[in-house]
C-alpha cells in the first residue's frame, strides 16, 4: 500500500499498489534478446491485455511475470514489492497464477485430479471442487474423466477453475484462443469478463485482439519485444492491423 499526499489524518486515502509492474524488462533466450525494455502496470482489480502479432515477445512477457524466466536488466513488481529474479514457485505463492498456452493440464488424471493440484496452496479439494462445478457445471458432470479427453472448451474451463481454486492475485492467461473454434473463444472471453467483474485481476496475452478488448480495462500492443502503444482499449483498437492480429 501506498499512502497517498493528500492522505489527511483519520481519512485514510489509501492507494492500492498495482498487482504486478515491469519496468524496463529485457529478456533473452541465450545470446537472442527478445525483451527490449518492457513496461506494464496492471491495477488492482483490472483486466490489461498485451496483444500483438506472433513474435512480438507475449509469451515471453508471461513467462517472465509469472518467474519462469530470468529478467536480463529492469524490474519486476508485485503489489510494489520488487521481486526481480524471483523463481517460479516463489511468484506462485505470492499468488501470481500462470494458465500458459496449452492450458498446463495434466491430461491423463481425471478431472478432479487436476483440481487436486490447487490444493498446494492450502485450500480443501472439496472447496475448490465446489465452486468449480457451481461455476462450470459441466466440469462436475465429468469430475471423472480424464482431462485429455475433453473438448479443448472444458479444458480451458478446467485450467481456470484450478487457478482460481490458488486464490490468485493476480491471473495470468496465455493465448487463451489456442486451438480452440471461434465460438469457444468468445464463451472463453464471456466468462473471464465475469472474473473480471468479480474484482480478479487480469494480465492476458491475445493474438486475437478482437475478442480481448471488449473485456480489458487497458490494452497494450507489442511489437518485436517493446510495449509500442498502451492505452484504452478503444484507442489501441485504432491502432491494430486486422492483418497481422488476424481480425
Ligand atoms: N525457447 C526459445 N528459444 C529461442 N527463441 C525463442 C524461444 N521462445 C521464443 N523465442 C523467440 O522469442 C521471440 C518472442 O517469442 P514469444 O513466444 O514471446 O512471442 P509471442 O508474441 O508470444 O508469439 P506467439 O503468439 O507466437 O507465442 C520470437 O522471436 C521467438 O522466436
Amino acid at each position: 500500500m501506498t499512502l497517498t499526499q493528500s492522505q489527511a489524518p483519520g481519512a485514510p486515502d489509501l492507494v492500492e499498489d498495482p498487482v504486478l509492474e515491469m519496468v524496463g524488462v529485457r529478456a533473452a533466450y541465450g545470446a537472442i534478446e527478445v525483451l527490449k525494455g518492457v513496461d506494464l502496470t496492471v491495477p488492482a482489480g483490472t483486466v490489461f491485455a498485451v496483444l500483438g502479432p506472433n513474435g512480438g515477445g507475449k509469451t515471453t512477457t508471461m513467462r517472465v511475470a509469472s518467474g519462469l524466466m530470468p529478467t536480463t536488466a529492469g524490474e519486476l513488481r508485485l503489489s510494489g514489492r520488487n521481486v526481480t529474479g524471483i523463481t517460479a514457485t516463489e511468484a506462485s505463492r505470492l499468488g501470481v497464477c500462470s494458465i500458459p498456452e496449452g492450458r498446463g493440464i495434466f491430461a491423463n488424471l481425471t478431472v478432479r485430479e487436476n483440481l487436486w493440484v490447487a490444493t498446494g496452496t492450502g485450500t480443501r479439494l472439496e472447496a475448490i471442487e465446489e465452486a468449480a462445478y457451481a461455476r462450470f457445471p459441466k466440469l462436475g458432470e465429468r469430475r471423472h474423466q480424464l482431462a485429455g479427453s475433453m473438448s479443448g472448451g472444458e479444458q480451458q474451463m478446467l485450467a481456470l477453475s484450478r487457478a482460481l481454486g490458488t486464490d490468485p492475485a493476480v491471473l495470468l492467461l496465455d493465448e487463451l484462443s489456442m486451438g480452440l473454434a471461434p465460438m469457444i473463444v468468445s464463451q472463453m472471453y464471456d466468462i473471464v469478463g465475469g472474473l473480471a467483474a468479480e474484482g480478479i485481476s487480469i494480465l492476458v496475452a491475445e493474438q486475437f485482439a478482437r475478442v480481448v478488448l471488449p473485456i480489458a480495462d487497458t490494452a497494450a500492443l507489442m511489437l518485436g519485444g517493446r510495449v509500442v502503444k498502451v492505452g484504452p482499449p478503444a484507442d489501441i483498437e485504432d491502432e491494430l492491423s486486422t492483418t497481422y492480429l488476424g481480425g
